[in-house]
């Protein structure tokens, strides 16, 4: 069907034109339009093309002969189909039919009016017509620069070479490479040298990468089928967003393009080398003035330098039938895949993302069922949203599907390598787990440091306490941003746990720099990065995620290691304390000889204690800054919350983290709470080690699993009313989210459960208890349970776009 849509937008360009003079000949001559089949309503022939246009309509011209009439929403449209009527189109009417008409999005920022291919037939087009086969286009001149395209292909030589030895030396079967892409970025460099003199595609060159990066963008909005192509009335409302889209892209792209023009005039003003590219026959040009322009201005140019780029990108677009073909094949044959939306070339289904990529999937179920096949530019995904399909995946195939897939910026100074969570499965992933499960994050231990977290949580509600005072002393409501102190409660939580230190204390300018740095590095590893799709691009980061993230990882580590040497002090002076954090877990442990590390290093013990940082704090602040969203919205819920704290506890003491056996209600609150709003939604990503059988489907080695909590938690065939938040529907109910009941697994299941959960199972109760136990809560009075903003914010956890912002008010007993 997306091909209908395509092919819809390109006859539009390509034929309407065309149609409105034959519709005008026909005025003044001949009525008798060229014969078609019958119609639908409306919508006419739109949905007859299938996915094979150009097939379907070559099955037209038995019936219909070679010239065919069709509407495709309010479009007429003449199709030729034989070399005779191709022959009379093109020799006799050549001139009538030269115009363009164009697509809605190519309209963007006037790109129609500087482009040659979409310029409408007149002196400008003739202008760079001219340029084009006069001057760029010539034998002479393509012969002249033959040298750049062997260089080039060399270059893509050497890449094909790389990627597929990456990863032998480690002991991999050598890769098979998807060509396609090689040919693309090879292409994509030659114009780049043809037209402007640089590699665009190359690590060294910021704006190459940009451009190339916004070049992406463009081909998206401009191959997506647009609704308002076909009915032109709708271009006003532009309903699916595309042409608003596009103008943010294209204007992204002329801005570098000019920047590229700007520099190379600069050049020729100081006397710089002259090259003779595009760029400097475009500059130098001068035309007749007469039936042509004298010269070109430098928005046209601009325009103009996008055109080849742009026109690769769209051969891509148009090679999509073989990658259908092949797909279909895979899922026919002996490999039979899951289903799933067709792709892109190139780019796979990396655009049906979006910036939700959980609520996106989600979508998707109806149609396609609960496990989904993507094709994430060259990575291979399986989704997972069901339960049953989650509870066949971790009960009988856990283990195969017990590695990680690493985004970009967790490969920054070789933070997997040391890392737990997204480290691979093997020796070292199992000696640091079993660590963390038996020495660190044991109930045992856990239980050691309760005062720890009651000092922590005591503090935030002193912090609480003083922010509102102040926002009264001034005048203001009251109101709070109960996500900043969470966020810092959980932070320091994890801090006393690590390093026995109150990290953001007024006093330390260390802890402050280091949350920042943690805050950044979380950043970018939330940032949805191209490079994770397409790993050849891992070279150029053409976002800069990775550069960025090795920065502030940088910064990160630093610090952590002046902790470190400072301990290592301690211990050597005799100075020690009596208590063990994890810090000096890490640094006394001493392997068994068997498996893994005999010691573990100062690096990873920085890695590890960096991880709980990123681990712990967000997933838990976030979950109680959705609790008491939820509380807030469903007052009947918060009334009955307070209730049972006040009658398990009463007003005369805090409540504790023993107290929370008894608070039934409040467990159910939590729980429906990770229901709906999972912090991370599809679990970390897992990979598959080998080719396993899953649910008659064959998951190739490699492949990228997403298990959907987010959809899971939503999934009525598990819920009723699963929009609901209803915490009663947990009560007398045996479902706990310890990784056994696959409706409800915000924290995972199988090996890679999260390993904090039983600390994350007393802060969040704590935490949430203390803050209803203490304050009564209300919203500010312009907004009301039923107006308060539910919108999503997906960084590494997923957060409340707008933070949460309410009024507390001191409980009196
Ligand atoms: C509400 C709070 C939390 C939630 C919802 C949560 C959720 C998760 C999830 C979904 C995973 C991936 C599981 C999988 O792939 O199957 C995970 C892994 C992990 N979590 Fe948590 N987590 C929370 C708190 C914590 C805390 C407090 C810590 C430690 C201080 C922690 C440390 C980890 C680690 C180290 C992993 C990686 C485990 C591995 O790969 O073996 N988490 N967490």
């Amino acid at each position: 069907m997306e091909w209908c849509w395509s092919f819809l937008g390109w006859s539009i360009i390509i034929l309407s034109p065309a149609l409105l003079l034959l519709l005008y000949k026909q005025k003044s001559g001949s009525k008798q339009l060229p014969p078609g089949p019958p119609g639908w309503p409306v919508f006419g022939h739109m949905f007859d093309l299938g996915t094979m246009p150009h097939k379907t309509l070559a099955g037209l011209k038995q019936h219909y002969g070679p010239v065919i009439w069709l509407k495709l929403g309010s479009i007429n449209t003449m199709v030729v189909l034989t070399a005779n009527a191709a022959t009379e189109l093109f020799k006799n009417h050549d001139l009538s039919f030269a115009e363009r008409t164009i697509s809605c999005v190519m309209k963007s920022q006037g790109y129609n009016k500087g482009s040659l291919v979409l310029a409408p037939y007149g002196a400008y087009w003739r202008t760079l017509r001219r340029a084009c086969t006069v001057e760029m286009l010539v034998n002479k001149r393509i012969n002249e620069t033959v040298s750049i395209r062997r260089k080039c292909v060399d270059d893509m030589l050497s890449w094909i070479v790389k990627e597929t030895e990456a990863g032998v030396g480690a002991g991999a079967e050598a890769r098979s490479i998807q060509v396609t892409l090689f040919v693309f970025l090879t292409s994509f460099n030659i114009i780049g040298n043809l037209t402007l003199s640089r590699d665009l595609v190359n690590p060294e060159s910021r704006e190459g990468s940009e451009f190339f990066s916004a070049m992406m963008g463009l081909m998206e909005w401009s191959g997506r089928p647009n609704i308002a192509d076909s009915f032109p009335w709708l271009r006003w409302l532009d309903p699916q967003g595309l042409r608003r889209k596009m103008d943010r892209d294209m204007g992204k792209t002329l801005k570098i393009a000019s920047e590229f023009v700007k520099e190379r005039i600069k050049e020729r003003r100081e006397g710089g080398e002259v090259r003779k590219d595009f760029l400097d026959v475009l500059l130098e040009f001068e035309g007749s003035g007469k039936d042509e322009q004298a010269k070109l201005s430098d928005h046209e140019i601009n325009i103009f330098i996008l055109d080849p780029s742009a026109d690769i990108s769209h051969s891509f677009f148009m090679r999509r039938e073989q990658l259908d073909k092949r797909r279909t094949k895979g899922r026919t044959g002996s490999t039979k895949r899951p289903p799933g939306p067709p792709g892109w070339p190139v780019v796979g289904n990396m655009f049906d993302l979006g910036t939700m990529p959980h609520q996106a999937l989600y979508k998707f179920r109806a149609k396609y069922g609960p496990v989904l096949w993507l094709q994430l530019g060259s990575v291979n995904t399986m989704v997972i949203q069901s339960a049953e399909a989650a509870a066949q995946l971790f009960k009988n195939h856990d283990l195969p599907f017990s590695d990680r897939k690493v985004p970009d910026a967790l490969t920054a100074l070789d933070y997997n390598q040391g890392s737990l969570a997204v480290g691979n499965y093997g020796a070292y992933w199992r000696v640091i787990r079993r660590l963390c499960s038996m020495e660190l994050l044991v109930n045992r231990r856990i239980n050691e440091t309760s005062a720890l977290r009651r000092k922590c949580i005591d503090n935030m509600i002193q912090w609480i306490e003083e922010d509102t005072a102040a926002s009264r002393a001034q005048g203001r409501s009251g109101e709070v941003q109960l996500s900043r102190f969470l966020l810092l409660m959980a932070f320091n939580l994890v801090g006393n746990l690590m390093l026995s230190r109150d990290l953001l204390d007024l006093q330390s300018n260390e802890g402050h720099e280091f949350f920042d740095a943690m805050n950044k590095v979380m950043e970018w590893a939330g940032t949805p990065n191209v490079a994770d799709f397409l790993p050849f691009l891992k070279w150029i980061d053409p976002l800069r995620i990775k550069r960025n993230s090795v920065r502030d990882m940088g910064r990160a580590m630093k610090i952590v290691f002046g902790f470190m040497k400072e301990r290592v002090q301690e211990k050597q002076s005799g100075r020690e304390k009596v208590k063990k954090d994890f810090l000096d877990v890490l640094l006394e442990y001493e392997g068994n000889g068997k498996e893994g590390p005999d010691k573990i290093s100062e690096r990873n013990a920085n890695i590890i204690i960096l991880e709980m940082f990123f681990a712990g704090s967000e997933t838990t602040s976030s979950t109680i800054e959705w609790a008491m969203v939820e509380l807030l919205r469903n007052p009947n819920s918060m009334r009955k919350v307070k209730e049972e704290i006040d009658k398990i506890v009463g007003p005369s003491r805090k409540v504790e983290e023993t107290d929370v056996d008894e608070l039934l209600y409040l467990q159910a609150v939590v729980k429906e709470t990770l229901r709906l709003h999972p912090a991370i939604p599809l679990l970390l990503p897992r990979n598959a080690m080998q080719d396993t059988n899953y649910m008659g489907y064959l998951i190739p080695k490699d492949t990228q699993v997403l298990v959907n909590v987010w959809a899971i938690g939503r999934d009525p065939e598990s819920w009723d009313d699963p929009l609901s938040f209803k915490p009663e529907r947990f009560l007398g109910k045996n479902i706990e989210y310890k990784g056994q009941h696959f409706e409800l697994i915000p924290f995972g299941s199988g090996r890679r459960i999260c390993v904090g959960f039983a600390l994350a199972h007393r802060v969040v109760h704590l935490g949430l208890a203390t803050l209803l136990q203490t304050f009564d809560w209300d919203l500010d009075n312009s907004i009301t349970p039923d107006t308060l903003d539910m919108k999503e914010r997906m960084g590494i956890t997923l957060r409340k776009l707008e933070p949460l912002k309410a009024i507390p008010r001191k409980r009196t007993a």
